[in-house]
């Protein structure tokens, strides 16, 4: 079948209103049109161009992404782009840049810790990009005291930079404190006196994160003028006095609980992309089990294929609305900072680490997932696999290694647990804990495969299992004499009650989205069982600790798993409307097998002549090095 929608007797078999699907993943009706007219604007600009990515080398790379750059800021300048409506550019731009330190980072930084004065001073410097600026935190080595090494958009770029570094005055070091440092001059952009900067050098796969210069950075006797350390949480007097506002010195990191906010939202979209590519083309291929002559099976109703695709579809929709609670939370704890009550900045802190981990780790492990449920054509870069998941995967890394992050939630909750013999009791996601006494000897009550589908039913399984490890580190750190080394003794144990609290956190969050009035045929009856899917999947992945904490039996877990499959069977027919939900373009997208026609045979076969090595029939080298050889083994051959 040549051209027409391909995939069209697929969307015919939805049981749901698809665009109001739409509004629902973009969040309202009015993010939705914004993102649709931007995401349009993008595919239909041929500067924005991104299929030759792989082939070029890193300096035409990197010089492409410096005119995209110029261009998108040209053209948010042309069309008066609001800040949304930018921000929603560089999305669909799909390319990581400089600019996305200068906004994501830098100025976040300058506008959460610097003072009024300071912030007058440099935003709106940087908000015109008269300078450009990145976020110099991470070293070569460790200490805050040798070489910066890391920073996005240091390499080549930035003219200035937030650096962090250990203040001393007087011989007394206060710690790390972050200051605005001038890199570069802004006439001819060589670096000034005494400072050595450069490009860390190439990354991870062809093209992908390639486009960023990651940098490195030394200073040799570079003077800071005094008023250019961020002083809104401490300051240093012109007389060399160090001094200390009433605010927690938490807050010096206060722009890496933003930028984990915005890490989990697009934690969502990264996955639901992989997903939406290997379910088109799941629905498309067909291998094997042909009976009488018919068509061969599409391997999207084989089960084993819904049971490795499936479970990725819902975490996605899942990751999409703890993304959209997380964003209320820093919302939240941002109004009450400027109202001097900093008394949720721990959970905030212990949320966006916690599910900054689990978002990217699912994610990065997903995306690969998807390019082997797409089998070999998975591993061409036309499926637009390959490099999405170079693009994507540092985020496990970046921001927080995410082993570091989970043991920074783990202290939140022994913590939490610790202050409740003092009668603190704990609010917002650590409230179950208030019910601890109640979920160390709760039963579950599932006597059939159904009874799975109670959202309290599945609530309280997730907190007990959670509490009960929780519960069961606190009790052997106290065993401890020194509560640090016990910390380092039982990291691993302690690592798992962290993900157990945040997989709560998500089900919960999805359970609460659900008890929201949903407009659209359909649509909440589809939710509801992603929703079942996401959270009986996690449940039959980590029975282990279901059942050796004694949350559940080994009956209920059986019962758990036969009901996940009957779950796979509803949500089959409704799989590529549930990611035609996406809105993503072809452009987005990237991919010839997620193509939204579905028409991929003529497709890949066409771009695999486009191939530079496709330009000629007998190929360079071909005299230099494979005729000798030819020859030389038709001489053997004759003697
Ligand atoms: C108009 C155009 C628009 C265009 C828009 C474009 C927009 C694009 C947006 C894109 C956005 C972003 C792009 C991102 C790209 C990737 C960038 C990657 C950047 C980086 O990686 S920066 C480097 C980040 N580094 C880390 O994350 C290090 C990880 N380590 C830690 O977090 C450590 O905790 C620490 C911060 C280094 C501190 O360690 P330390 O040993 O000193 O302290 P403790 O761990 O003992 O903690 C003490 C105390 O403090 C609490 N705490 C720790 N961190 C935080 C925090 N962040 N917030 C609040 N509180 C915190 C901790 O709980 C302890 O508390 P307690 O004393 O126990 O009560
Ligand atoms: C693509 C990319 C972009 C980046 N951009 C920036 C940027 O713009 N600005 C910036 O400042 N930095 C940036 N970084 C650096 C990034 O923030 C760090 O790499 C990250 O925080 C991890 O730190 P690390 O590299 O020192 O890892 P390490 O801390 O050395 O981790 C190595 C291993 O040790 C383990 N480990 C470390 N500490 C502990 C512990 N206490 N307990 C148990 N295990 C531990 C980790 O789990 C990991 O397995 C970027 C990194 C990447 C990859």
């Amino acid at each position: 079948m040549e051209g027409g929608d391909h995939l069209a007797h697929e969307r015919k078999k939805a049981q749901f209103d698809v665009e109001a699907m739409k509004i629902v993943w973009a969040g309202s009706r009015h993010a939705f049109e914004v993102s649709d007219r931007i995401s349009k604007l993008v595919a239909s600009d041929p500067a924005f161009r991104k299929d030759n990515r792989p082939m070029l080398s890193r300096k035409e790379l990197f010089k492409n992404t410096l005119r995209k750059a110029a261009y998108a800021w040209k053209r948010i300048i042309e069309l008066r782009l609001s800040e949304e409506e930018a921000s929603k550019l560089r999305f669909y731009v799909d390319e990581p840049a400089f600019t996305d330190l200068h906004w994501g980072m830098f100025l976040p930084a300058i506008k959460g810790q610097g003072t009024e004065e300071q912030q007058q001073k440099w935003l709106p410097l940087a908000y015109k990009m008269q300078i450009i600026g990145c976020y110099a935190q991470t070293e070569l080595g460790h200490g805050s005291n040798s070489s910066k090494w890391w920073p996005g958009g240091l390499g080549k770029i930035s003219t200035h930079a937030v650096v962090y570094a250990r203040l001393i005055t007087d011989g007394q070091d206060h710690g790390v404190h972050g200051f605005i440092v001038q890199l570069r001059s802004l006439d001819d952009h060589s670096p000034l006196p005494g400072i050595t900067v450069g490009d860390i050098g190439m990354k991870f796969g062809n093209g992908a994160y390639n486009t960023m210069d990651n940098g490195v950075l030394r200073f040799d006797h570079v003077r800071i003028p005094r008023d250019q350390m961020l002083m809104k949480v401490s300051q240093v007097s012109r007389e060399g006095k160090y001094s200390q506002s009433n605010v927690p010195r938490q807050l010096v990191y206060g722009t890496m609980v933003f930028v984990r906010q915005t890490i989990v939202a697009d934690a969502s979209c990264a996955l639901s992309r992989a997903v939406c590519i290997a379910t088109r083309y799941s629905a498309v291929r067909r291998q094997f089990g042909s009976q009488n002559g018919g068509p061969e099976t599409q391997v999207i109703d084989y089960k084993t294929q819904q049971s490795r695709l499936f479970p990725l579809l819902a975490s996605a929709y899942a990751f999409r609305f703890v993304g959209e609670w997380l964003k209320w939370l820093y919302t939240d704890v941002t109004q009450r900072l400027q109202a001097n009550d900093f008394s949720t900045l721990p959970e905030a802190h212990a949320c966006t680490a916690g599910l900054k981990s689990l978002t990217t780790a699912a994610t990065a492990d997903g995306i690969e997932e998807c390019r082997k449920l797409c089998g070999g054509h998975g591993y061409l870069c036309s499926s637009g696999l390959p490099e999405l998941f170079a693009v994507y995967v540092p985020a496990c890394t970046y921001e927080g290694d995410n082993t570091v992050l989970l043991l920074q939630v783990a202290r939140f909750l022994v913590k939490t647990l610790s202050q409740l013999g003092s009668g603190k009791q704990p609010v917002g996601t650590t409230a179950y804990m208030g019910q601890v006494e109640h979920l160390m000897q709760c039963h579950c009550n599932v006597q059939k495969a159904e009874d799975w589908l109670k959202p309290a039913v599945i609530l309280e399984a997730f907190e007990a299992r959670s509490a009960r490890m929780s519960v069961a580190c606190a009790k052997n750190l106290s065993k401890f004499t020194n509560p640090e080394e016990g910390f380092a003794e039982l990291s691993g144990d302690l690592v798992e009650a962290a993900i157990a609290h945040c997989q709560l956190i998500i089900v919960s969050k999805f359970i609460e989205k659900l008890q929201q009035d949903i407009p659209g045929k359909g649509v909440k009856q589809q939710l509801g069982v992603l929703c079942n899917i996401y959270a009986l999947f996690l449940l039959h992945k980590h029975q282990g600790d279901f059942l050796s904490t004694g949350c559940i039996t080994p009956k209920q877990a059986y019962l758990a798993n036969e009901q996940l499959r009957a779950l796979y069977s509803q949500a089959r027919p409704n799989a590529i409307a549930l990611v035609d939900a996406f809105n993503y373009t072809d452009h987005y997208l990237g991919s010839i097998l997620g193509c939204y026609d579905g028409n991929v045979y003529p497709k890949l076969y066409e771009a695999a002549w486009k191939d530079p090595l496709n330009d000629s029939v007998v190929p360079d080298g071909y005299r230099e090095y494979i005729w000798p050889m030819l020859k030389q083994q038709l001489r053997t051959a004759r003697l």
